[in-house]
């Protein structure tokens, strides 16, 4: 067998982003090294856009995705997930003396990623307000920057980075964790028929838990 293939969609720090050198980093490929080598397997790491990861996955072109994906019902129709591996919530952003309640919404731009759940549940719940799809989530931080957004709508653990490095944004109302949208926290994907990937998977992430890698590769990346 050849490496395990990882592909993860590198616009979303702290998750996956691409450094200065344009070398793909962040929480989920330090925590895909770490399972590599419990798993004592070689493994690529890929950039690839984040709607067309189950596709990519499911023409065999990847073993695995990590990439800040909701383990859903849906997907799991598609993929096989493995044990949530980080807790999930969902949080809007605004620039700040803007919007100051979610009631304001109504009719307002608020940007997401393509295939993402967030675009899933604004389109549900909310048809009051406006979605606009990009094809990353990097872009349409900038676009609520310059005004061409109201709001934006994702991962509360990658939106506390952008607001890191941009001191005019704010979030706006609760964090929202409804688990038939954002199921019950992050996954890694195989394909359907990987269960041996997955059992193997799954072996390393409770091995790097109980040996303390998976907490220093946490508090690395979310330092409290
Ligand atoms: N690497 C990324 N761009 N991830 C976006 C993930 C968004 C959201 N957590 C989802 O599962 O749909």
């Amino acid at each position: 067998a050849g490496p395990i293939r990882f592909a993860s969609s590198a616009t979303y720090p702290p998750f996956e982003f691409m450094d200065k050198d344009n070398t793909i980093t962040g929480f989920d490929l330090d925590l895909a090294k770490a399972l590599c080598k419990e798993m004592k397997t070689e493994c690529t790491y890929s950039n690839h856009a984040f709607d067309s990861l189950i596709p990519a996955l499911k023409f065999r072109r990847y073993d695995a995705i990590i990439s800040g994906m909701d383990i859903t019902a849906e997907r799991s129709k598609q993929v096989l997930f493995s044990q949530p591996y980080y807790a999930n919530s969902a949080v809007l952003i605004v620039r700040k003396g803007t919007l100051t309640s979610v009631d304001q919404m109504k009719g307002k731009k608020v940007g997401m990623e393509n295939g993402s759940t967030h675009q899933k549940y604004m389109n549900e719940k909310h048809p009051e307000i406006k979605t606009v799809p990009y094809d990353s989530y990097q872009t349409a931080v900038i676009d609520l920057k310059n005004g061409r957004l109201d709001a934006v709508f994702g991962d509360t653990a990658a939106v506390n980075e952008w607001l890191k490095t941009s001191p005019e944004l704010v979030t706006l109302g609760e964090h929202i964790t409804d688990p038939a949208y954002f199921g019950a926290g992050l996954g890694i994907a195989v394909q359907q028929d990987n269960a041996e990937l997955m059992n193997k998977i799954n072996t390393a992430l409770d091995a790097i838990k109980k040996d303390g890698t998976y907490q220093q590769i946490s508090h690395k990346w979310f330092p409290q």
